[in-house]
């Protein structure tokens, strides 16, 4: 069976630049992803990308500008199972708005395209992350 997980590629302007919100997991590989996690039963995907959101970064709703229309879908494995993780773009208001880390991570980075592409390492979140970058460029700049 497919697991399913979903959550929010959070960006903020700040100082003219556009920066993008990766944390880095405490456990594993130590691998960057934005806020996300398993969808669990009964919940709606948008249910699950909010929940996760604010127990992983501490940022509710009303701190984010959340683009619905605007979503990726990333499709790999792990440990041989096919995962599935849906993210939607989300501004964050106040982009001086302190993140508060659970223990599921050891830190978090905002970053620029370019960083976050580095950090992220996968070729399929590179493209998720190239994708909204070119959404908030054509529409929201
Ligand atoms: N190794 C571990 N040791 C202790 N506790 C653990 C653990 N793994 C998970 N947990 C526990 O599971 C919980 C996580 O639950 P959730 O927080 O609900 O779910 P998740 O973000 O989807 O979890 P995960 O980090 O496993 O997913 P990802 O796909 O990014 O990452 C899963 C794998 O896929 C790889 N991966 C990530 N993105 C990828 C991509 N785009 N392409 C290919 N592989 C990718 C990652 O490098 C990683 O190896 C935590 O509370 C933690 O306690």
């Amino acid at each position: 069976m497919t697991k399913r997980a979903c959550g929010f590629v959070i960006f903020r302007r700040i100082r003219g630049m556009i920066e993008y919100l990766l944390m880095q997991v405490s456990y594993g590989e130590h691998h960057w992803t934005p806020p996300k996690g398993h969808v669990d039963p009964g919940e709606s995907d948008m249910e699950t990308a909010l929940r996760e959101t604010e127990e992983e970064a501490g940022l509710s709703a009303s701190d984010l500008n959340i683009f619905e229309n605007v979503k990726h879908e990333l499709n790999y494995h792990v440990n041989g199972k096919p995962k599935v993780v849906v993210y939607w773009l989300a501004e964050l208001l106040d982009p001086e708005k302190p993140i508060r880390l659970s223990h599921e991570h050891q830190t978090f980075k905002w970053l620029s395209l370019e960083e976050a592409c580095v950090v992220a390492k996968y070729q399929d979140m590179q493209n998720a992350l190239k994708y909204f970058n070119d959404h908030i460029l054509k529409n929201l700049s």
